[in-house]
């Protein structure tokens, strides 16, 4: 406000400077008037200097504001999405679009809304200041202006209201998305092997081009009262422009005077300034959004997620048991589940094997908590999952998905991950060493520029970037991470798709090293994997329809013998084929 308040103060200074100079050059400075310049001229100086001073202090202010209140809604955000336990935030249709909407928000500078206070504010203020100078040399005309300007405030207000809803617009998300495409380092290679680059920026250039055909008819339905508001303020201007000077040629207002007003109209078009608006409109729209989410969430929580509180250190001891499990996505309208039964035994591996979308990796979802059956219970060791509490739970599970996270961080916070909370500690190291060893990527490491502090990213200066396979490594360290850490279940989702024949030998000769004493689950395509495992089931139409060892599923003849002598055979022919 005191920022604001300097112009005005400084215009009355030097329109009462003006008054009194004729007086005090004829009289000369030993005069009463002359005496009189001083304190005036010491005044201007000390508005000049106060004006910076504030200024300073202002946006030391302004931007520690901005900080905290952009933190503080990222934070909201984070929070909210992350306090969901379940995946239903990003996976539900009805939730999925708020989520992606709050997100995005939280990421579009809210602490506009700060930038917004602190510009409309002073301004407002300058406005109201200079309403006052005319207010001295003429009311009537303070109180024209002031409305006309008020009134011209609020109806581009609401024409700026109008424009910005279209941030939110799905059209607008639409075309940043195609923008994007275009520009995604991990997507380059494919937009560029399909020649994608010209049919993306035509789509973007449509996208775009519709966006501003809405922008421009909505920006149409307040053109026509604003001219009428603004044709009355030139009109008013001019009525009072032209009173003055008859006022000041009749004798009847002075020079300084005339000045003031002058100078005060023309700050008064300040009540109109819709800057502090625009900023403040745009930073607090994100406030409902993310208020929304986190009142999704909190429903969600309260109506579907599991809240036991039980422990889970050390199991299972005995089982996992599915009993009945129904599950369906919701709003997919599909169910995937239909009232499955399955025994998972503590301390045996389990191999899960099934065509494209049998559920593979939905069962792996309810079986860690991710997801929540509609009916039935997930037994650990007799108690029901819903009654474990599920952090804890969550500890006792290890689990690399098939679209593991690629963190662009150190190759120590990429396997460090996996028991966070040893992160920092003293052996931490060996540790890390300890599970890249038996994921085989000891050598990786070894490899690395700056050993576990190499950054896995070519993006980042110095850093480098891994091979899929190697990818993979690093992600299986992390699992054997949180089972160092105490995990008792390792569930591992294709853990081998990009692995080469020998390291994939390497890690299954060592599987039962890796999987001693450990609940494990194994899901995969490639039969050398899966026939490591001690138990395999095969899932088709949400059901368990076989289940043995390797060597009773082939002797069965069934499915999962169909499915092997497939793929063995194509392994054969390809072999021989590769050998002629
Ligand atoms: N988030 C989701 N929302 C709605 N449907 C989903 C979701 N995730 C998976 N599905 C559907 O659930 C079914 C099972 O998917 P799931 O990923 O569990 O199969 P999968 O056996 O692991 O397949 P794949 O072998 O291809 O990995 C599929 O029909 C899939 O389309």
């Amino acid at each position: 406000m005191a920022t604001a308040a300097w112009p005005a103060i400084f215009a009355a200074l030097v329109a009462h400077l003006i008054t009194i100079l004729p007086a005090a050059a004829v009289s000369g400075s030993h005069s009463g008037a002359g005496a009189d310049v001083l304190p005036v001229l010491s005044g201007i100086a000390f508005v000049l200097v106060a004006q910076e001073v504030t200024r300073a202090a202002y946006e030391v202010v302004r931007w520690e504001l901005y900080r905290r209140y952009e933190e503080h809604l990222v934070g909201r955000v984070i929070r909210a999405a992350l306090g969901a336990s379940t995946l239903d935030v990003f996976e539900r249709p009805d939730l999925a679009a708020k989520t992606d909407r709050a997100v995005r928000v939280a990421g579009l500078e809210p602490g506009d809304l700060v930038d917004g206070l602190t510009m409309k504010w002073p301004l407002q203020a300058q406005g109201i200041a200079a309403a006052v100078l005319v207010g001295t040399v003429s009311l009537p005309a303070a109180a024209i202006l002031s409305l006309v300007w008020i009134l011209v405030g609020n109806r581009l207000q609401a024409n700026m209201r109008r424009s910005d809803q279209f941030t939110w617009e799905d059209s607008v998300h639409a075309a940043s998305y195609t923008h994007r495409i275009g520009l995604r380092p991990e997507w380059a290679k494919e937009v560029r092997i399909f020649a994608l680059v010209g049919w993306l920026s035509d789509r973007y250039g449509r996208q775009t081009a519709r966006i501003l055909t809405q922008l421009a008819d909505a920006r149409k339905v307040g053109q026509r009262p604003l001219a009428v508001l603004l044709t009355l303020i030139v009109v008013a201007n001019a009525v009072v422009v032209a009173l003055a000077i008859r006022a000041a040629l009749n004798g009847n207002l002075g020079v300084g005077a005339v000045l003031l007003l002058l100078q005060g109209m023309l700050g008064m078009s300040l009540l109109a300034d819709q800057t502090g608006d625009d900023l403040i409109e745009y930073g607090a729209s994100r406030v409902p959004v993310v208020l929304e989410l986190e009142h999704l969430v909190a429903n969600q929580s309260a109506t579907a997620t599991p809240c036991g509180t039980g422990g889970a250190s050390g199991r299972p001891r005995e089982s996992i048991v599915f009993e009945d499990v129904t599950f369906g996505y919701p709003g997919a309208g599909k169910v995937i589940f239909d009232r499955l039964n399955l025994e998972i035994r503590a301390g045996t591996s389990l191999g899960i094997v099934g065509l494209n979308g049998a559920g593979k990796t939905t069962l792996i979802k309810l079986l860690t908590g991710l997801e929540v059956p509609q009916s039935g219970r997930i037994l650990v060791d007799g108690t029901d999952l819903r009654e474990i509490d599920q952090e804890s739970w969550r500890k006792s599970v290890a689990a690399i998905f098939q679209d593991f996270v690629r963190y662009e961080m150190s190759a120590r916070d990429n396997i460090g991950l996996g028991a966070v909370e040893q992160l920092g500690t003293a052996d931490i190291d060996q540790e890390i060493e300890r599970s890249a060893t038996r994921a085989g990527a000891s050598s990786l490491l070894g490899g690395l520029r700056h050993g576990l502090d190499t950054t896995l990213s070519s993006r980042l200066e110095d850093g480098v970037d891994l091979s899929g396979g190697q990818w993979q490594r690093v992600a299986l360290a992390r699992a054997l991470m949180a089972v160092q850490g105490g995990a008792r279940v390792l569930v591992l989702d294709e853990p081998t798709a990009q692995l080469d024949v020998r390291a994939e030998a390497d890690i299954y000769n060592n599987f039962l090293e890796l999987t001693a004493g450990l609940t494990s689950v194994v899901i995969s395509h490639r039969f050398s994997t899966i026939r490591r495992s001690s138990r395999i089931i095969v899932l088709d139409g949400g059901q368990v329809v076989e289940d043995g060892s390797h060597e009773q599923l082939l002797a069965a003849g069934e499915v999962y013998a169909r499915m092997f002598r497939k793929q063995a055979l194509r392994f054969t022919s390809s072999t021989r084929g590769g050998n002629r």
